[in-house]
């Protein structure tokens, strides 16, 4: 088995086919809806919040809200649908969020995506929470997770799942790595390309981006959409507080399973950290989908479809040439 990471891979060019690379199309599908770039920022509570869904639903990005608002759920959908923009929650697997689904049958409270988020996917606590919510809001969109191996992707397809998000241990604030020694961090990106081979239905490729390229190389190794936290952390918009150290603008971003998150030391493999401050949100948005249209014309395409067919080579983690980027 190859096994490699994102700064292990260089993708190789292809003839291209574009005038401009403002005539790529970075848009993708996903469930009944487009959306101008295959990119999520992640469901965590220093990354999203209403504001910040509204923002981008408004402007056809894809969101995936995070489930620490429990009570907060029914006014956010609500409230969404009611100025006409879809809802995307995330739920967990616990005894309460069984009744919470069926509240949202009840009322007829249905959201367009409903996001799984769980450490440890890979279990019947996921599967059963699937096959819950298939029975009781069918028409929602279920995104399930998260997993890293392709037994796991087949089982929670199987099990209804409508996509399957991949990745354990590999994001910028996750200490399960070395508390647990599991996990798919440093190999995030093979982990990907053999879930991939298992997939019938699309794969979210969750954590470990680090910079715009990797978005590109995600694809590459099968990811129809890939879920981001670290660099959506720093906004003015961004949710986590904002922190002045030597004149120094930073914000805080923690991991859900942190302590921050939890408010107790228990089974804690999330940590905080801060991240320098960088401006607007939608300025990182605009930079990231011209990254993305570049990635396109080096592919020799027009669309994302063209990333996925590129050839590429291993360059042992030397792709930064001794830089620090
Ligand atoms: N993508 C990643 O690599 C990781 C992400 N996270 C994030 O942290 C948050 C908290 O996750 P999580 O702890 O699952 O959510 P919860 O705290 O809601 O736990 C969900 C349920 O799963 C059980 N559970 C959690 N982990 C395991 C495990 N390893 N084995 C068996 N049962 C387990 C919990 O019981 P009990 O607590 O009693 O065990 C609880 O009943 C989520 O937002 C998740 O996305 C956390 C770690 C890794
Ligand atoms: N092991 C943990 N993983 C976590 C935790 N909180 C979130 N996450 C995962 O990280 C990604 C974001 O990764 P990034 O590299 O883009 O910053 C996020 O979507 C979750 O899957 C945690 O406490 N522990």
């Amino acid at each position: 088995m190859k096994i490699f990471d994102y700064e292990d891979i260089q993708l190789v060019p292809n003839k291209c086919i574009v005038e401009s690379r403002s005539e790529c199309d970075t848009t993708v599908t996903l469930g009944k809806k487009t959306f101008k770039m295959p990119v999520v920022p992640a469901n965590m509570q220093t990354i999203i919040d209403e504001n910040i869904a509204e923002f981008l639903a408004s402007r056809d990005y894809f969101y995936i809200m995070h489930r620490f608002d429990e009570e907060g759920r029914i006014d956010f959908i609500k409230n969404m649908q009611s100025k006409g923009l879809f809802a995307s929650i995330s739920v967990g697997v616990k005894t309460n969020e069984y009744e919470f689904v069926k509240q949202l049958a009840e009322e007829k409270l249905i959201p367009e995506y409903v996001t799984i988020d769980i450490a440890h996917g890979h279990s019947d606590a996921v599967i059963n929470m699937i096959k819950h919510l298939k029975e009781y809001i069918p028409e929602s969109f279920v995104i399930a997770g998260n997993v890293g191996t392709p037994e796991a992707v087949r089982e929670l397809e199987n099990a209804g799942a409508d996509a399957t998000k991949v990745g354990i241990g590999p994001g910028k604030v996750c200490i399960t790595k070395i508390k647990t020694g599991f996990g798919t961090g440093g190999w995030q990106l093979s982990a990907l390309r053999r879930c991939s081979k298992a997939a019938r239905k699309p794969l979210i490729a969750d954590g470990g981006i680090r910079t715009h390229g990797d978005i590109a190389k995600s694809i590459r190794f099968g990811a129809s959409m890939v879920m981001i936290g670290s660099l959506f952390a720093g906004h003015e918009e961004s949710p986590g507080q904002t922190i002045e150290e030597d004149g120094k603008l930073f914000k805080e971003y923690f991991g859900s399973a942190s302590e921050y998150q939890k408010g107790e030391h228990k089974n804690v493999e999330g940590k905080k950290i801060l991240i320098e401050h960088r401006g607007s949100l939608e300025d990182t948005l605009n930079e990231m989908q011209q990254d993305l249209q570049s990635s396109i014309s080096y592919a020799g395409g027009k669309d994302i479809g063209a990333i996925r067919k590129v050839d590429y080579v291993v360059v042992k983690n030397s792709i930064f040439n001794g830089d620090k980027f």
